[in-house]
């Protein structure tokens, strides 16, 4: 990619000799203990470079400590006390589950403890990271930070100080006592009646969860639910969550929260009321930059985050800006790689661009609900036509004998290329890894198609929907032709 190209290094200028080099503390300091700044720090550190790593909270973040890991244990115990109530359809009578909660909080913790090592101040002090503990705040432009009272200087300053909920504006709400994903972890009993504000992976994540953990749920969503996926896909995750009790009220804003005896009651615009013992507000995210001193250090911010480029340079090139933080996806495996990215700019020199077009997200309901690339809509916004291949579950084996046959995935083509795909039934997020690879260039749908994928697996459905694409040449006047032919020689 960068044959032929003068590459200036992005790494820190250890040849400037002088006062500015020498009152240097570091090579790098990273803002933030996230699976951004983690990635970012140990990457740097691995290759050398003196990194601070500075962290005002719990090491590891909003995925390790109050989003993805947290929220996954709690919908696994949910899953599990489904597979329960869902056993007669297939032979097997056990009933009601009895829900423990105080024991599906322990299994929430455990898996907390467990990974927790993986983003250890211990692991990353190994690798050579200071890790300081403390509020960071940016002092000026050239790379000034100062924390507990202490001035650090690098020539290059990462910020990953990840995202906090948005609190919408609804009159009230901060008169009442409500749960966010960084209290939600606190509860000690099972809600009676959680209401749910906001229709995104959040919270209709949690939604199926305290649903099939035995609370009655009810979610508000100011727009449609899943915005992002593809409606069809989406539809048939709400189907089921309709079908389990969820109540689920789209296109719906909520405008008043006030206190009655045992709970709280949320009124909306369409005079629509509900009534609740909890109120869990999953709302989106707004960028967790208060304080962190960035018009100082002239770095712009917008509403949706801090203002990047491809290589996540701020509006300070010697400031990068990756995660959370930034405006654009939110997502771990996002965050991870821009901190790669930053490695690549920071450690190596190499100018390496965050390429967005394979992204993939996937949300952990039950269907899952899987999207990499564009969905069917936003290609053929972007490319006019566009080629679909689909296959349902229904067609699967496997599904057909686990008796779980709601799902589709979904190819879309554009001049001949992957751009996008869809995935949606039991286990989607384990499908993406061939349609990534596809989107990325680099495996091609007839080479899916003629993978050997063992029998019965869902992997057989993306092996499937790429020889659909394929069939026509596989099976075109060319190949009839030539079949012909051979035919004729041996009559
Ligand atoms: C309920 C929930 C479930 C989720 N599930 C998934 C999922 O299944 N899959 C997925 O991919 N994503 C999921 N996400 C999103 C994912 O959690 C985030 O995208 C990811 O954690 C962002 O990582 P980050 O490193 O950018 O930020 P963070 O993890 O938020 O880390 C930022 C760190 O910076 C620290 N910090 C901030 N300011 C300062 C400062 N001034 N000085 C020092 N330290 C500072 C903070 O204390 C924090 O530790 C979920 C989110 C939520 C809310
Ligand atoms: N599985 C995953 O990857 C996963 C899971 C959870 C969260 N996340 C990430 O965490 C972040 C937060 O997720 P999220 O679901 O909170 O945000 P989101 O932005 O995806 O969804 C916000 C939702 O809140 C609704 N909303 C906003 N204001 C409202 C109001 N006043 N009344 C009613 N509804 C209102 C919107 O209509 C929308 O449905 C996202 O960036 C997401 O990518 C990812």
């Amino acid at each position: 990619m960068w044959a032929g190209r003068r590459i200036r290094p992005y790494c820190f200028p250890q040849h400037r000799a002088g006062r500015a080099a020498l009152a240097r503390t570091h090579d790098l300091i990273v803002i933030g203990a996230g699976a951004a700044g983690l990635t970012a720090a140990g990457g740097c550190a691995r290759l050398g470079l003196r990194v601070a790593l500075v962290e005002r909270d719990r090491m590891g973040g909003e995925c390790l400590n109050t989003g993805c890991v947290p929220s996954k244990a709690l919908l696994a115990a949910a899953h599990r006390a489904q597979a329960v109530r869902e056993g007669g359809r297939l032979g097997i009578l056990a009933g009601e589950p009895t829900v423990d909660f105080g024991r599906v909080r322990a299994h929430v913790r455990a898996a907390i403890d467990a990974i927790a090592p993986h983003d250890s101040e211990e692991r990353f002090r190994a690798w050579g990271v200071e890790v300081i503990r403390g509020e960071a705040r940016l002092l000026d432009a050239r790379g000034r930070v100062e924390v507990g009272g202490r001035v650090l200087e690098a020539p290059r300053i990462v910020l990953a100080t990840g995202s906090r909920p948005a609190i919408p504006a609804v009159e009230g709400l901060a008169g009442v006592p409500f749960l966010t994903n960084e209290t939600l972890w606190d509860l000690d009993r099972l809600p009676e009646h959680l209401v749910v504000l906001g229709g995104g992976p959040a919270g209709m994540e949690m939604a199926q969860a305290f649903r099939r953990l035995g609370a009655a749920v009810t979610v508000i969503a100011s727009g449609r639910p899943f915005p992002r996926d593809d409606p069809e896909a989406a539809a048939l995750v709400l189907d089921r969550l309709g079908a389990e009790g969820v109540t689920i009220r789209p296109e719906t804003r909520a405008t008043r929260v006030t206190r009655t005896g045992a709970g709280l009651r949320v009124e909306t615009d369409g005079g629509w009321a509900v009534e609740g013992s909890h109120l869990l507000v999953a709302a989106g995210r707004r960028a967790a930059v208060e304080g962190l001193g960035l018009e100082a250090a002239g770095v712009t911010v917008d509403p949706g985050g801090i203002r990047v480029d491809a290589r996540r340079r701020t509006t300070n090139p010697r400031i990068l800006a990756i995660g959370d933080c930034r405006d654009g996806p939110r997502f771990t495996h996002a965050a991870g790689h821009e901190g790669t990215v930053a490695v690549m700019n920071i450690g190596l020199g190499i100018p390496a661009g965050v390429k967005d077009a394979a992204l993939p997200w996937v949300t952990f309901t039950d269907p899952e609900l899987a999207q990499l690339g564009l969905t069917e809509a936003a290609a053929r916004e972007r490319h006019g036509h566009v080629e679909v291949h689909r296959e349902d579950f229904a067609e699967n084996d496997r599904a057909v004998a686990e008796g779980d046959t709601a799902g589709f995935v979904k190819v879309i083509k554009a001049r001949g290329r992957v751009v996008g795909a869809t995935i949606v039934g039991a286990g989607a997020g384990e499908m993406v890894l061939p349609w990534s690879l596809a989107i990325a260039g680099k495996a091609s749908p007839w080479a899916i198609s003629g993978a050997v994928v063992p029998y019965p697996t869902h992997s057989e459905l993306s092996k499937a929907v790429a020889f659909a694409g394929c069939e026509p040449r596989i099976f075109g006047p060319w190949a009839r032709r030539w079949a012909g032919v051979v035919a004729r020689l041996r009559r």
